[in-house]
């Protein structure tokens, strides 16, 4: 079922095309984030779904209910839509009270239980009503905008990078925070990031843009084990890229024969493995008829994951490796190691993709 469509959606600034052609489907209760690199469109497209900005040509449809078809568009304030920007955008004069309750009814008899039951939602202490903006950290900030935005009652929340501003182990509780609270208002929302690991561990659905096209949309999992390109597997986390031959759902390569995720495509072509695929066991002298072997160049210390660099042996092709490894146990450097595949590689759909 389809909750918020974007149906072939264009936008240019003069000669920029900042969006050419989107489709994208939301589906109800969902969280879809929409990644890509800088000036690809992101926030274009998440304005013109709020209303701040009209599309050229397409539509934008919430529950069956027209927004924008080209430039005739529904007003921004009568589409029901809530927005929580990077800077929370808070009224620095009004107390966090009055922040919260801005827009409803003054006298209200239920107004003070309403922003009760805002801030117990956002998780903040009821000590912190009376406070200003500036008196709060910003995480706290971004939970009294998250309340705002929530006392609306909107069909569709929109949150553009609002974790952005934040250091990264506060990041990643509002991030899980502001997801618990959505879920269970049961409110459909969709995330702008630049953050690639933001965009996976929030969403049910990732969609990338880049150049203001949209390059591939699904499930987080889909989109990280199978990315349509080169360009995309790299942007969404580090990524192993070798030449193959493929042949009955196994390639031959650098790493010796390990099964693909695609049947019945023969020949060359680039497959991909993310570096976590991998498992090193360091050699013994009697471990040498290991399949695939490799010298330790250099290992780089991460704490809860460390990359070690090796270079297979000249009848592995010699390939240089970044591999992932657990800080416990690491091998030296200069030591020879095995590799091995878990899992399956995949296969880019047209060589050199
Ligand atoms: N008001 C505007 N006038 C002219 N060009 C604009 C305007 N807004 C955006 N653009 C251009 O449109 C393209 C897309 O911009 P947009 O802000 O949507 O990208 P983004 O993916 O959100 O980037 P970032 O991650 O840097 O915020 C860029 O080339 C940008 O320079």
């Amino acid at each position: 079922m389809t909750f918020l469509a974007i149906k072939t959606i264009s936008k240019h600034y003069g000669p920029v095309h900042a969006l050419d052609n989107i489709d994208l489907t939301v589906a109800p209760g969902s969280r879809t984030a929409i990644v890509g690199p800088s000036g690809s469109g992101k926030t274009t497209l998440l304005r013109i779904i709020a209303g701040f900005e009209t599309p050229d040509a397409g539509q934008v449809m919430l529950e069956g209910e027209t927004l924008a078809d080209g430039p005739s568009v529904v007003p921004a304030h009568r589409r029901g839509i809530g927005i929580v920007s990077q800077d929370g955008a808070l009224f620095p004069h009004l107390s966090v009270a009055d922040n919260i309750s801005f827009g409803m009814e003054r006298g209200r008899p239920d107004r003070t239980q309403q922003i009760n039951a805002l801030i117990d939602m956002v998780e903040l202490d009821r000590n912190m009503l009376d406070r200003r903006p500036h008196q709060l950290s910003g995480g706290q900030q971004q939970r009294v905008a998250l309340a705002r935005a929530l006392g609306r009652k909107p069909r569709l929340m929109l949150l553009d990078e609002p974790f952005s501003a934040l250091d990264t182990g506060l990041r990643e509780n509002m991030r899980k925070a502001v997801a618990r609270v959505l879920q269970i208002a049961g409110i459909t929302t969709i995330l702008v990031t630049h953050d690639q690991a933001e965009a996976l561990s929030f969403a049910d659905q990732v969609a990338v843009l880049r150049d203001g096209k949209l390059v591939q949309a699904g499930t987080p999992q889909s989109l990280y084990l199978h990315p349509r390109d080169r360009e995309t597997a790299t942007f969404l986390g580090d990524a192993i890229l070798l030449p193959a031959d493929l042949g009955d759902g196994f390639t031959n390569c650098a790493l010796g024969r390990i099964p693909t995720d695609t049947n019945g495509r023969q020949g060359r072509a680039d497959i991909m493995l993310r570096p976590e695929q991998l498992q090193l066991s360091v050699l013994d002298d009697a471990g040498t008829s290991a399949a695939c072997v490799g010298k330790v160049t250099d290992v780089e210390f991460g704490g809860a994951v460390c990359t070690v660099t090796v270079v297979l042996s000249q009848a592995n092709g010699a390939e240089t490796l970044n591999i992932k490894s657990s800080g416990v146990g690491l091998p030296e450097i200069g030591s020879m190691v095995s590799v091995t595949v878990l899992g399956k590689a995949h296969v880019f759909d047209k060589p050199g993709a």
